[in-house]
């Protein structure tokens, strides 16, 4: 399993959080990621920690004033981005330039929707994985995969049926094992989470209890 952990804009300490990742990350099977805001890329990659983007724009170098250049993000240490986090929403036609933009700079891509119909059409634009969240769920420590398991069951279904080389991954709400066990039972090869671990009192102790079943 795949467990990519968003630090949004929460007031935790990246770096502390990236260390703690990087430690159980190395204790275990499960793959583990962390994408801190765009200012902290660089630091949070000097602590070893698989590093990923929130968001790149669908621009090259050039006139683009305030936006996420994905070759500064690579240059950074990131080696991933995600694409049209439910709180970065995208038109279609950016979330395509920005699937190209990170592959040109050769991110791996997790493109974000909020139902298994808009997982089709994110599928078809090729990223490598894909993720579920249903916002109303987000941050809200009820576990989409034990709220909603239908949508990630559905969503698996609809990205397998336009291209199956696309993972899926589901978010919201999940912050323990049992809700990473049952994401995987529903057909998802990650989690995309978020408060459970920025927002714990120890998040090293969060992580551990989330790969302690994998
Ligand atoms: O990017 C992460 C998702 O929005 C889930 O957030 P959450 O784990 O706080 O519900």
């Amino acid at each position: 399993m795949f467990v990519l952990v968003n630090l949004k804009t929460y007031p935790c300490d990246p770096v502390a959080v990236a260390d703690a990742v990087r430690d159980v990350d190395e204790s275990t099977d499960a793959r583990l990621a962390v994408a801190p805001q765009a200012a902290d890329l660089a630091r949070v990659a000097e602590t070893g920690v698989e590093t990923w983007a929130q968001h790149v724009d669908p621009i090259e170098h050039g006139s683009n004033t305030g936006h996420t250049l994905a070759e500064s993000v690579a240059d950074a240490g990131a080696v991933g981005t995600l694409i049209n986090h439910s709180e970065r929403r995208l038109k279609l036609a950016d979330i395509d330039g920005s699937v190209r933009a990170a592959e040109r700079a050769g991110l791996e891509t997790v493109v974000c929707a909020n139902n298994p119909e808009q997982i089709g059409a994110a599928a078809a634009l090729g990223p490598d994985a894909v993720a579920v969240e249903p916002p109303e769920l987000i941050g809200t420590g009820t576990p989409v995969s034990q709220a909603d398991p239908d949508i990630v069951e559905d969503a698996v279904e609809a990205a397998d049926n336009v291209d199956s080389e696309v993972s899926v991954l589901c978010g919201a709400g999940i912050s323990t094992g049992d809700d990473v066990v049952a994401a995987g039972d529903l057909g998802a090869e990650g989690v995309l989470l978020a408060s459970g671990v920025a927002k714990a009192d120890d998040p090293q102790a969060a992580l551990e209890d989330l790969v302690d079943p994998l």
